[in-house]
């Protein structure tokens, strides 16, 4: 038997090895993703309409002849990643070996319907992303968020006064909607029967867009902050773009939806906006609902790998003071809040849907 090392065998601690490592490094899994969007190749492979062969690849790419070994590489790990599909077949000289999409990266080509290549660039930006360097400053100071630290200002300020940053963050966020126009063929149920809804904090209009789309008699309201929805022009009978500030007072309907809203803000503010939305659909003595998208943790009944993507998201929004949160906490907003009652349907693998009733 080999002896014990502080009381673990050797095997134990080369597998705590390689977890160490897998997530020192885990930063190059961005950077990578980062990498292929910046040199376009999905929409290199895409565009060719069949697997592309490593030579035809790296002749687009014009890739010095120096490092070309370099993007083989790269695009080896993508693929054992999921990233890429490698092909080996008779059609290539020298059994070359050929890269085909796979559906994580027919995300990413941009100009399809579902793309998240903004999602990409938006949040590996250096600055942004840089952010995290600075976790440990952040933890001792009592009120700043992370961004906060790092950018000078709250999340939202910043993008105020960067309108590049304001661009790219819409995109990015646009970009994630559209994936709503999935989830919502099987959530007809949600909308039907309402005359009017309020997407507060819309951003720029996609998810409104799809549910007028759907249904053409329902009247919408993408309400966000001015300098988001002042310069938009794609007004229509159906919808419409009003700039405001969600805390102060949100348009009446007989509908408000609240999409990756809440998750960005702390428990009290969470309830001073759900109290505005309370107040928006019960005017003139109507008792409308609220329709909040946005992820809950559940560690029991969901896979690892979506509790993995729960808890990453929930340590990212900290970036801006904002959690995810299970159903507990949940009920307890809602309560606090002055809401009776609450309906949690599956939307997505990870985003859930909920109704709530004043
Ligand atoms: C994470 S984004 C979500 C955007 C959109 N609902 C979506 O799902 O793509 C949060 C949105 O809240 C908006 N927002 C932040 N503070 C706000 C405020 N005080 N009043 C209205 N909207 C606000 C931001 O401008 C941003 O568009
Ligand atoms: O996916 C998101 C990403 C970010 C975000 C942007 C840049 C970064 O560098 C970063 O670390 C996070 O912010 C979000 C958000 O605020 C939401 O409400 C919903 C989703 C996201």
């Amino acid at each position: 038997m080999s002896s014990l090392i502080n009381g673990r065998k050797p095997s134990e601690i080369y597998k705590a090895q390689a977890l160490l490592y897998k997530h020192i490094y885990a930063f190059i899994d961005s950077m990578s993703l980062k990498w292929t969007v910046e040199m376009n190749i999905p929409n290199i492979i895409h565009n060719h309409g069949k697997p592309i062969s490593l030579s035809n690849l790296l002749s687009i790419l014009k890739v010095p002849s120096s490092k070309c070994g370099n993007v083989q590489r790269i695009m080896r790990y993508l693929a054992h990643n999921g990233f890429f599909e490698i092909i080996k077949t008779q059609e290539f000289e020298n059994d070359e070996e050929a890269y085909a999409l796979t559906v994580a990266s027919e995300l990413l080509v941009k100009g399809s319907e579902l793309c998240l290549a903004p999602m990409v660039e938006c949040v590996l930006d250096p600055t942004l992303s840089g952010s995290y360097h600075e976790m440990k400053k952040w933890i001792y100071e009592e009120d700043l968020t992370l961004f906060g630290v790092t950018l000078g200002a709250g999340f939202w300020d910043f993008l105020e006064k960067n309108p590049g940053y304001n661009k790219s963050f819409n995109e990015a966020m646009a970009s994630d909607s559209k994936m709503i126009n999935l989830a919502l063929r099987d959530c007809d149920f949600v909308f039907e029967g309402l005359e009017s809804i309020v997407d507060v904090g819309g951003g720029t209009g996609t998810t409104a867009k799809i549910i007028c789309e759907r249904f053409p008699k329902l009247k919408c309201v993408v309400f966000d902050r001015p300098q988001v929805v002042e310069n938009l022009t794609d007004q229509s009978d159906n919808l419409t773009y009003v700039g405001g500030d969600m805390f102060q007072s949100i348009p009446n309907g007989d509908s408000v939806l609240l999409k990756w809203i809440l998750h960005n803000w702390i428990d009290k503010d969470c309830i001073r906006i759900l109290k505005k939305c309370k107040e928006a659909v019960t005017s003139d003595g109507k008792k409308g609902k609220v329709i909040i998208i946005d992820m809950v943790i559940n560690e029991k009944k969901d896979e690892n790998q979506i509790t993995q993507v729960k808890l990453l998201m929930d340590v990212n929004m900290a970036s801006l003071n904002g959690k995810e949160r299970n159903e507990d906490e949940w009920k307890k907003l809602f309560k606090e809040a002055g809401f009776q009652d609450y309906k949690i349907s599956p939307l997505t693998g990870y985003l859930s849907l909920i109704e709530i009733y004043p």
